[in-house]
């Protein structure tokens, strides 16, 4: 399959289209989807059937991506899976971003902060993966700290501990790809409603890549110049 994108300019203006006053939904509407989508592609990825590890590290970062994120830990609890997450900028632009936090402590999740030893769970014999849910189309490199030293320490475990990167590889230009030559490779991607120009860099070979977010009615993907994805049935992912 061809692939389709949309510029980090084009996908900021869809989502606001979709969150504006004629359509009208909630971000928290949104992310609730995003997040259940990216969660359906790590159990899609890692059946507990076959990895025998259920301890999953989830790394929020202070924007919309790191909701996406405490929303995918949520549902990977649901579905058998051990969620941590380390969020070690929380934001306060909504207090719905605490309302998340206080959800995942419902569900026993632990949250860790900088203070916490969170490098312990960057270990492939105990935790199956990790979900980048750092930045997504919002990132304008170069990035700064904490952000640096974390992204750096995924990079140092990522040839035995496989990244689950939500949206856009972290660090990664949305538009131009990798920044640098030390930079994230996912093992898997999870491009929501539709993927960034940075998705065409990926190494098919190294990289599996999904598509999220099946929030959208046919002629509004086409508006947006894509084809609709062809979902199959009920799922909320499709493998490109
Ligand atoms: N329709 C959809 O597909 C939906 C996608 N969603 C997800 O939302 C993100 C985009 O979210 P947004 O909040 O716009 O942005 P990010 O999360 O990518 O990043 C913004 C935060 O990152 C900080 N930032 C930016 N650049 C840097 C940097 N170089 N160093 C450190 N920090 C950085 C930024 O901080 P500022 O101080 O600059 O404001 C923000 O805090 C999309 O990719 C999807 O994952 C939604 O869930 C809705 C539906
Ligand atoms: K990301």
């Amino acid at each position: 399959m061809a692939l389709k994108t949309v510029s980090s300019k084009l996908a900021a203006q869809l989502d606001k289209e979709l969150m504006g006053p004629e359509i009208g939904f909630t971000l928290e509407q949104l992310m609730e989807l995003a997040g259940l989508s990216v969660a359906q592609a790590v159990q899609r990825q890692f059946p507990l059937s076959i990895y025998h590890k259920n301890k999953i590290l989830v790394v929020a970062g202070p924007g919309n991506n790191g909701g996406d994120g405490l929303v995918c830990a949520r549902h990977l609890a649901l579905f058998g899976y051990r969620p941590v997450v380390f969020y070690p900028k929380r934001s306060s632009r909504t207090p719905f971003y605490g309302q998340l936090v206080n959800q995942l402590k419902f569900f026993k999740i632990p949250v860790l902060s900088t203070d916490d030893d969170w490098k312990q769970l960057l270990h492939a014999k105990d935790t199956l993966c990790v979900v980048d849910a750092i930045f997504g189309f919002s990132f304008k490199p170069p990035v700064r700290e904490p952000f640096g030293s974390i992204i750096s320490e995924l990079i140092s475990v990522q040839d035995q501990l496989p990244i689950v990167s939500v949206d856009v590889p972290t660090g990664w230009d949305v538009d131009e790809g990798p920044v640098s030559t030390e930079h994230i490779v996912p093992s898997m991607l999870v491009s929501l409603t539709v993927p960034k120009p940075c998705s065409a860099k990926l190494d098919k070979d190294k990289t599996d890549h999904f598509v999220g977010g099946r929030f959208i009615p046919p002629d509004f993907a086409v508006k947006y110049g894509f084809e609709p994805f062809p979902y199959p049935s009920t799922d909320q992912i499709l493998k490109l």
